[in-house]
């Protein structure tokens, strides 16, 4: 046989085939209008039939249909699966060419009913689609649920204020760099600018720089090469800037980061890359910068102690997180906010506060802010059995004169009890009892968390270590 009659016998044979196989046909002109289409096909898709289907962009009688790829590239799709409502059907796409091989249309082919073998596959394909689908579904809904900017609770001119600025950060891709005290919700409000962002779908990696020793701090945000330092993981390590690459890094207490490493994190803000240790080669990634500072950094700058070019690239979009204690008004909306959140994590039933219990919070100072007030919240809930929690049920939990003239002041106790009444006590002894409740109302105020407690009395972690010690206060 010569190659022609193979060819003829060939196409004879494949278009014997093809007509036994499909189930449903129609054709499309070079404008994606249907010129054809066969009853089967009408059915499937339940076509009316009242109304002409020629005409009519295919577009809208078979959404998925993507014939318009076809009829811009010219070339056949020969396999590809398209939804139908529930269903998914196996089509085949076809460009039609005259003999001079100008294109005039195309053609679309139904072949899911008859292809059985194709079956296991179609099954497969929708089982994967319909657990995709679900697993999408739920990811949106538990990370809606678990950030949003929604969460950041407030009624205060400050607060509405600056969840204003908030919301408008989300919609840009600039640095933003949230500063407050400890406390105060700048990490809250950092995920709430990444979940409304467009890099919502990729990670937000956080970082706190403060509570990585400093010789692993570089490696834990750049990544390091395979045996690249002494005691190098042996695979290498990726990196935090690499974990967030196409999301939102979140650097917390970026006033702690060592100048050295200031340099490396200018890097990636101006150019986009990072070099990781050891590695000597350099690695683009695409991250939104997001970092957050209890300190002055504007200070910081002036003393030489952070780089200037650092701060400007990092504060393009300001948010400042204002102290509980100059927006007391906040306190009914948090406590309800807070008292309901550790309802749904205890499991316990929803408290409130008596009207007599928020003004005993508000003359409080709260100088560990909307942190401190949630562990007194927990401590009272634990503590106490009433669906409305009173004055009596802070007892012991807040300190016994109420500090409303000193509000944020965590050395003013200190203070009082040198200027207190009573006998003449020798200095050195007067000054140890006011360090030891200094450190006591740190420790409140932070829930316990010594690193915030020392933040707070402003000393570094292993002079408050020392001083627990000296008071025997380390257990
Ligand atoms: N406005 C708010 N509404 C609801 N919860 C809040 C608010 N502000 C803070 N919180 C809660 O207070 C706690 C401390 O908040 P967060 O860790 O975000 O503070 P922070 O400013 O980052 O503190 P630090 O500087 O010590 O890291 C968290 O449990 C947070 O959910």
């Amino acid at each position: 046989m010569t190659e022609a009659e193979v060819r003829r016998y060939a196409a004879r044979a494949l278009s014997e085939l093809f007509d036994s196989l499909y189930e449903g046909a129609f054709a499309v002109d070079t404008g994606g209008r249907v010129t054809w289409m066969n009853h089967k096909f009408k059915a499937l898709i339940g076509w009316n039939g009242t109304e002409a289907i020629e005409g009519q962009p295919i577009d809208e009688v078979l959404p998925h249909s993507q014939m318009s790829r076809v009829l811009e590239t010219g070339r056949a799709d020969l396999l590809d699966i398209i939804p139908l409502g529930r269903r998914q059907l196996t089509v085949s796409r076809l460009p039609l060419l005259q003999e001079d091989g100008r294109l005039i249309g195309a053609m679309g082919v139904i072949l899911y009913d008859r292809l059985n073998s194709l079956r296991p596959l179609v099954d497969r394909f929708q089982t994967l689609q319909s657990d995709l689908d679900t697993a999408r579904r739920e990811l949106a809904r538990s990370r809606a649920a678990k950030y949003s900017l929604a969460m950041y609770a407030g009624a205060s001119e400050a607060v509405r204020t600056l969840k204003l600025k908030a919301r408008r950060a989300a919609e840009r891709d600039a640095p933003v760099l949230i500063t407050g005290e400890t406390g105060v919700g700048k990490e809250l409000l950092a995920h709430g600018i990444h979940a409304a962002s467009a890099r919502a779908g990729k990670p937000m990696v956080r970082i706190n720089v403060s509570a990585i020793p400093e010789g692993l701090l570089e490696a834990e945000l750049f990544g390091a090469a395979p045996g690249a330092y002494t005691g190098a993981d042996r695979k290498g390590r990726e990196g935090k800037v690499r974990l967030a690459d196409g999301g939102t890094l979140f650097l917390d207490e970026i006033g702690d980061m060592p100048v050295p490493l200031q340099t490396k994190l200018l890097r990636v803000l101006q150019e986009q890359e990072i070099e990781p240790l050891g590695a000597n080669t350099v690695i683009p990634v695409d991250v939104r910068v997001i970092s957050a500072t209890s300190r002055d950094l504007k200070a910081m700058v002036e003393a030489g102690q952070f780089r200037a070019d650092l701060y400007y690239r990092l504060n393009v979009l300001p948010l400042h997180a204002p102290p509980l204690r100059d927006r007391r008004e906040d306190l009914p909306l948090l406590c309800d906010t807070l008292l309901e959140d550790i309802a749904t994590r205890s499991g316990g039933p929803p408290r409130t506060v008596s009207v007599a219990g928020l003004e005993r919070l508000a003359a409080h100072g709260w100088p560990g802010n909307v942190r401190e007030l949630r562990n007194v919240l927990e401590q009272a809930v634990a503590g106490s059995d009433a669906e409305v929690l009173d004055l009596a049920d802070f007892t012991g939990l807040l300190p016994e004169r109420p500090p409303a003239a000193v509000p944020s002041a965590p050395l003013r106790p200190a203070t009082e009890a040198v200027s207190g009444v009573g006998a003449v006590r020798p200095l050195r002894d007067v000054l140890a009892a006011a360090e030891q409740e200094a450190i006591r109302a740190a420790l409140t105020a932070a829930g316990g968390v010594r690193s915030q407690a020392a933040r707070l009395l402003g000393i570094s972690r292993a002079q408050f270590y020392e001083k627990l010690a000296a008071h025997g206060l380390s257990d």
